[in-house]
């Protein structure tokens, strides 16, 4: 069953269009990564998908259901971020006995053993907690919901290195004992890959890629080498970055669908074949126009 579905969907601020067309459909009970350069239009998808942005054209079904103000889709899903306001008069406890209230799948005896090993205070308020400890806070939140569509924008904000990996692993765990449609979006995908069963890749408002993570990781080959052996391999290819080392070698990222056969030649032609790590292959489809930062040095050093 489809847990999301998204067509030609559209959200415009004012002239500026944060989605623009974007076709998607998400199966239920999948962890899902969204990934997106700065401004790419995470937060605006997750948003619309939770009900709280009313999309401006195009169509949005969650559970089959129109999500904006709609009760169903509402009871059924939680949206977590760094703005989590929740009422100042109530203790981090208190707040957790108000989750059995308002989630029906809520496990408190996880909620506390997470508060517990992350070190909270029971007396303690959310607004007085460190940027890490209030992401810490807000995971805890999100997880014992157990609601069928659990959405995480940049969970792990302020998090240590050591709390992230924990919350990957509450995380994977939970999941494995009580599937859900988990849609996670990120700026560390080299963290989270191993729990990522698919990537959805927005560039600039346009879904740019949505694949399996397996499929991901062999989506992008390295190849490095003179320009001479290279380039004929490049003619009719994707090529997806393209850097100049030293005289005339020539290192290039490009779409993996050459044959076995084919890559036993280039390493034969003096080639060398690297795997591209799926963070690198989505920082290439997602290159921004105009020489990059190089561009920006050169164009000082000839003032
Ligand atoms: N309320 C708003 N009014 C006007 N423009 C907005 C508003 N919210 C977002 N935008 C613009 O829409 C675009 C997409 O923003 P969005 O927050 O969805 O991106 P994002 O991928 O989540 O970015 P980041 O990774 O930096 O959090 C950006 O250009 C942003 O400036």
């Amino acid at each position: 069953m489809k847990a999301i579905h998204c067509k030609e969907l559209t959200k415009q601020y004012r002239r500026k269009a944060a989605l623009d067309g974007v076709d998607l459909s998400i199966d239920d009970n999948k962890i899902i990564g969204l990934i997106g350069r700065n401004g790419a239009g995470k937060t605006t998808l997750l948003k619309i998908i939770s009900g709280m942005l009313r999309e401006s054209s195009g169509h949005v079904e969650v559970f089959s259901k129109r999500p904006f103000n709609n009760l169903f889709v509402s009871a059924n899903s939680i949206y977590i971020d760094d703005q989590m306001n929740f009422p100042p008069s109530l203790t981090l406890k208190e707040l957790l006995k108000e989750g059995r209230r308002f989630y029906k799948n809520w496990d408190h005896d996880l909620a506390l053993r997470l508060f517990e090993h992350f070190g909270f205070h029971e007396k303690e308020s959310h607004k007085n907690l460190s940027k890490g400890k209030e992401s810490t806070f807000n995971m805890i939140v999100g997880l014992c919901s157990r609601c069928p569509l659990t959405i995480f924008d940049e969970p792990t904000t302020g998090m240590d290195a050591a709390v992230r990996k924990d919350f990957h692993r509450a995380l994977l765990k939970d999941y494995i004992a009580h599937p859900r449609t988990i849609l996670l979006s990120t700026h560390y995908m080299n963290e989270m890959e191993d729990l990522f069963e698919e990537v959805v890749l927005l560039d600039h408002g346009k879904l740019r890629l949505h694949t399996t993570m397996d499929d991901l990781r062999e989506y992008a080959i390295g190849l490095s080498g003179k320009v001479s052996s290279v380039q004929p391999w490049l003619e009719g290819r994707d090529v997806l970055d393209q850097q100049e080392s030293g005289l005339d070698d020539v290192q290039v990222a490009v779409k993996h669908d050459y044959t076995d056969g084919e890559i036993q030649r280039m390493r034969l032609d003096g080639i060398s074949v690297t795997s591209i790590q799926p963070t690198d292959a989505c920082m290439f489809l997602t290159k921004q126009e105009g020489g990059g930062l190089d561009h920006v040095f050169r164009s000082n050093e000839s003032e």
